[in-house]
Formats: C-alpha cells, structure tokens, sequence
C-alpha cells in the first residue's frame, strides 16, 4: 500500500512511457492501478497477431491498430478519469525534444533496442529528467535508474557485444547446434539465396579444396537445362557428402574428435520417394511469397516435431524447390529473416542435416526459429514483475529518495570494516553524460574511486588496508587504474585518529581530484590488476584520511553494520534481439534481483544492505 505521501506524489507525477509492447502494458496497467493520473505514451508499431499471447491490452480485432492508442482506450475502461495522452510514432522524431521531454517528472523504458534506449538516454540528461529503464530476456529482467549528476546514465557502461563463433568451427568443426545453424543461414543459405559477390567462406572452402577453380566457382550455380530436383540434389550431395568427405581426408581435424558422417540425398531419400515429394500447387492458392512454405507442401503442421533425417532431407528439397520457382525473382538479394518461413524452414532442414552428419541432436523448426533469430521467447510473468519494479523505482526518483534507488548499474562498494574506507564506481567519464567520477556522486560525500577488477578489489576492502600485501598505512599513495576506461586515480592514505560522527559520518574525507595525464599513467603502473601500493605520486593527489583500526577510543567510532556482496553482470540490453544470451543464473538478494554470469561481468555489481 502507497503511503499518503507517496499517493500524492503520484497524483501529481506527469509520467512518459516510452514502449507499449510487453512491459509497456504491463506497465501501464501497473501505473494507472497505482493511481498516476497523468500519463504519456511513445510507441511507433502496430500491434501484431504475434503480440497477442503477452500484450494483453490488445486483442484480435486490434491488429493492425496503433499499440499506443488501443492500449490507452484499453486503461479508460476501467480508469476512465486519469489522462492517457498516446503518440503513434517515433520517439526519435524532432517533435520529441528536450523541450518536450523538460514536461516530465519521470520518463520509464519498455523499449526493445539499444539505439533507442541511447536516444531516450541522452534526451533525458539534456532535459535533466530522471530515466527508469528496464530489459526482461525470458526469465531475466532489470530495472535500472539513471539520475544525472547522481547515477551512471544508461551509456556509461558498454553493452556486451553479440557473440560469434569463429570461422572454422562453423565451416569445420561444429559441436553445438547453433553452429549448424550459424552455418545453414549465413553460409549455405546466403551462398544459395543471397547476394553471389559477398564475401563467403562456403564458397572459399569448396574453391580451396577443389582441384579445378572452375569447378567450385559453378558448383553452387544452376548447370544448363539442369532440371530444379536434379539441381537441389546435386547442391545437397556437396554439402553434406562431399564436402565431408573432403574435410575427413584431413586425418589431423579429426585426431580427438569424432569424425562426421557424409550423408547423400539417395541414401536418405530413394529417388522413388523424391518423385512423391511435395505438392507445391495444391497448399497455396495465392502468389503471395510470404505464404510459401514447404511444410505446407509436404502436409507437415506442427513446428514443434523435430523432424527424422529423411522429413529434413524432404524439406531441403522442397524449400529449395519452391525458391527456385515460386521467389525467383528475390535470389541473389534474399538475406535471412526468423519471419520468412520457407528461409526459416531452408535452414531448420540444412541444420539438421549438417548436426546429424557431425552427431549433434536435431531439433525442431520451432527450436531453430528461436535460435536462428537470436530470440528468447518472452515471458509475460517477468514483463508483469520488472513493470512493478519500474513503478516502485519511479516513486523513489518521484520522492527523491536517492538513498534507495535499486540501480544495478550503478555499483557501491562500502566496506565497513574497521579501515573504513568506501569505493563506489561512479561514473566514468562517459562521453554522453560527461560526469566527473567525483561529481557522480558520493552520496554523504563517500570516497569515489573507479575501479574494474573487484576480484582484487574485493580483497582490498575485506582487509585491514595496513595488513595487505603491500600494506597501506599512512603516507602511502595508492594508484587506483580503471584499464578499461583509462582512468586513473592517486590517493595519498593519511592516517587520522578521530573523525567527527556528524560531520564526518562515513569515517574518512577526501579532498582533491585530479586525473593523471596519460604520460603519467604510463609512469604510475599500479601492482597486480590494478588495485596496489605504489609510490606514484607525481599527479596532484586525492587525500584521503583514514580511520583505522588502531584508532584510540574516542567513544564516537561508529558501529559497521555487516558487509554483504553479490556480483551482478549487466544485462541492461538484455531485450536486444542481437545480444546472444549467455547463460545467467539469478539469485534473490533480499529486494534485489542479481543476475550472476558465468563468465567474468564487464562490470560488476558489491552492493551493501
Ligand atoms: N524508436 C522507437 N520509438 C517508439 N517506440 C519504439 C521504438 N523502438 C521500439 N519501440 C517500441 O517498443 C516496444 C517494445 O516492445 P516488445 O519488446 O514487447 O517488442 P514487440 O515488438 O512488441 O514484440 P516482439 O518484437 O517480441 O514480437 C514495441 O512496441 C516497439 O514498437
Ligand atoms: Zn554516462
């Protein structure tokens, strides 16, 4: 229940949605029961058959309706006095600029890409409006509050670039199904349907291992009068067997791996059976392109079977087929899309094909689908859970209750052991937002240093700084480097006794702040992973003084509350279709949602309770 302060917050908050898709409902839904009466709404699409299992705002009829309009007659049925304002368009278009954004006490995120993520980022720094932003990839999501001159905005950190897989295991050597795909739609598929003067490592491979240039440059090309079955075969035939074949005479690949096998379409499919394959005219009564499909043709309903090597051989060669005679016209300009069926079903086919040779299980198109078009199917329970989040972290950045944002990009190291001394990442000196370590903010004045390896870091605070390694005791000048962001850091430690509980609540003070010169930095390496003692003290200094352990009993020392860490890997894009996901592993910490990453986190998250 929202306290009386909080309803009149709210009451009078002027609200900007950005995004009415699946958390945009959501979160609309969430707004107007909270009680916010004012609320805008961006959202360029129209609503889509595809939307429907999740966008429960829009129905049946709606497809094809603006996604901002139909969710806001939806709020009025049952909130019929608050103030829904919805724009059908762009939020990149001029008419959005920082003077309209300036209206707002709040702008909220429910986008699904980086470059409008970044628009909205960089509208809501120059308008000095605080931001919620939020991602979910299946049963993951975040929230994360980007405040300027408090927060990191959304840019200061980088996003994970897509995964890709090196060339040879996709041509060569594929262990795991995703490379069987990788191969079927941007080698095979491309090769067969795309443009002929890319760039294509198929077309090398067969150039390299064929004895005559000639022969491999024709391979993949319609031979004169040759007949379309007769060519689907032959295509399929150098692919999966010869090509095969060719890589097994390699006796040196296949030393500690297990050796593929060449698979030949009349092993698969007796050339009796191939005569039955597909009846291409009787399933589709118009020309439309998008409504060609092999599965259609073969009588083959269910996406989610996966299909036997001979059902994936018949659609190889059915979906081959009907390229070459119902989308000529696109060969040689087609590129792969997760929307085109037959490419989609081209590349279920050619993808099983290839695992089968090389023992990977198969799977069904469904399966591949996602996989090919880098999709995690959405959840609706986690749009519903991070729109709930938006709005509590809303009402924080509507109260100024700075103290309490639940921002997991922004990163607070406090060590409260007797050494007393608090790190927080700030921001980096991101180019968008061009916030000063130092001004991005110690709450209370704490001591900000930029750090990135907090494996050392972490036993750098866990530590009685005078009986590290290397100790720190007073006089020493400790280098802190952030190699990633080529940022550095002196402080001179100066031990101090007592510090004044009202004044000086955090136990330490720091003065000063000046970035080394990067001559300087070359000069100043600090030990180890770039946490250390070392006597670089040529740059004008940050003092701090420390309280230690030793500090007599003045009877002020404060009590420390218990340290408490959790890593958190950034997933702020993780609605990005083009990010691969990596496997994440979530872990409740109280009221946060931490998402822990197998490999080590660009950034990431020690937070104290
Ligand atoms: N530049 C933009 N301006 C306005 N709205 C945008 C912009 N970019 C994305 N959006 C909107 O953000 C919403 C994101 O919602 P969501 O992630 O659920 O995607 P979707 O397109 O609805 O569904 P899916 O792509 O999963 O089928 C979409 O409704 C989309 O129209
Ligand atoms: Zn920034």
């Amino acid at each position: 229940m929202a306290s009386q302060q909080q309803l009149t917050t709210i009451k009078g908050a002027k609200v900007l949605m950005v995004g009415a898709g699946g958390i945009g409902c959501e979160l609309l839904k969430t707004l107007a029961l909270s009680g916010f009466q004012d609320i805008h709404i961006i959202d360029m699409d129209t609503i889509e058959v595809s939307n429907l299992n999740r966008q429960f705002l829009f129905r049946q009829s709606h497809v094809g309706q603006s996604k901002a309009k139909v969710a806001r007659e939806a709020i009025l049925k049952f909130r019929p006095h608050i103030n829904i304002s919805p724009y059908h368009a762009n939020v990149k278009d001029p008419d959005f600029n920082v003077d309209f954004f300036k209206q707002f006490n709040v702008v909220l995120n429910g986008l699904d890409n980086l470059d409008a993520r970044r628009h909205v980022n960089r509208l809501c720094l120059a308008a000095e409006v605080p931001l919620v932003e939020s991602g979910t990839t299946g049963f993951l999501g975040q929230v994360t509050v980007h405040v300027k001159g408090r927060t990191e905005c959304y840019e200061c950190q980088p996003k994970p670039a897509p995964k890709t897989y090196p060339v040879c295991t996709i041509t060569s050597t594929p262990s795991k199904f995703v490379h069987c795909i990788v191969w079927a739609k941007d080698l095979l598929f491309a090769k067969l349907f795309g443009d002929k003067n890319q760039g294509n490592d198929l077309n090398v491979r067969s150039t390299d291992d064929a004895s005559s240039s000639e022969h491999a440059e024709d391979v993949f090309e319609r031979r004169k009068d040759e007949e379309i079955e007769q060519y689907g075969r032959r295509i399929y035939d150098h692919v999966f067997g010869y090509n095969i074949e060719l890589a097994l005479s390699n006796e040196e690949t296949w030393k500690n791996r297990n050796r593929p096998k060449p698979i030949y379409s009349s092993d698969t499919l007796p050339n009796g059976l191939a005569q039955q394959n597909g009846n291409m005219d009787k399933n589709y009564a118009t020309d439309d392109p998008s409504s060609v499909s092999a599965m259609a043709s073969l009588g083959m309903k269910n996406p989610q079977d996966i299909w036997s090597l001979m059902e994936n051989t018949r659609i190889f060669l059915e979906a081959f087929k009907l390229f070459f005679v119902k989308r000529e016209k696109e060969i040689g300009n087609l590129t792969f899309d997760k929307d085109d069926q037959l490419a989609v079903e081209f590349v279920t086919a050619s993808a099983n094909i290839r695992a089968s040779s090389f023992g990977i299980p198969l799977h069904s198109l469904f399966e591949a689908k996602g996989i090919a078009g880098n999709i995690v199917h959405a959840v609706a329970t986690t749009n519903a859970i991070i729109a709930g989040l938006i709005v509590i972290e809303a009402i924080k950045v509507l109260q100024n209750d700075t103290k309490n944002y639940s921002e997991l990009v922004f990163f607070v190291v406090e060590h409260l052991a007797p050494c007393v001394l608090y790190l927080m990442l700030a921001a980096p000196e991101c180019d968008i937002c061009h916030v000063e370590p130092h001004e991005a903010r110690a709450p209370n004045g704490r001591c900000v240093v930029p750090v990135d390896p907090f494996e050392n870091l972490a036993m750098f605070v866990s530590e009685v700084l005078s009986e590290l390694p290397s100790p720190i005791t007073s006089g020493t000048a400790v280098t802190v480097e952030d190699l990633k962001q080529e940022l550095t850091c002196n402080i001179n430690i100066k031990h101090r006794e007592e510090f004044d509980e009202e004044k000086e609540p955090d136990g330490m003070l720091l003065s000063g702040w000046t970035q080394a010169s990067p001559e300087e930095k070359d000069d100043n390496k600090s030990v180890g992973n770039g946490v250390g003692a070392s006597d670089a003290s040529k740059t004008a200094p940050v003092e701090v003084d420390k309280n230690d352990e030793m500090g007599s009993g003045s009877g002020k020392k404060r009590k420390l509350p218990e340290v408490s860490e959790a890593a958190v890997q950034d997933c702020s894009n993780v609605n990005d279709k083009s990010i691969n996901h990596k496997r994440l592993e979530l872990v409740e910490d109280d009221d946060d949602f931490l998402m822990l990453d197998e490999e080590p986190g660009i950034y990431k998250k020690k937070k104290l309770q």
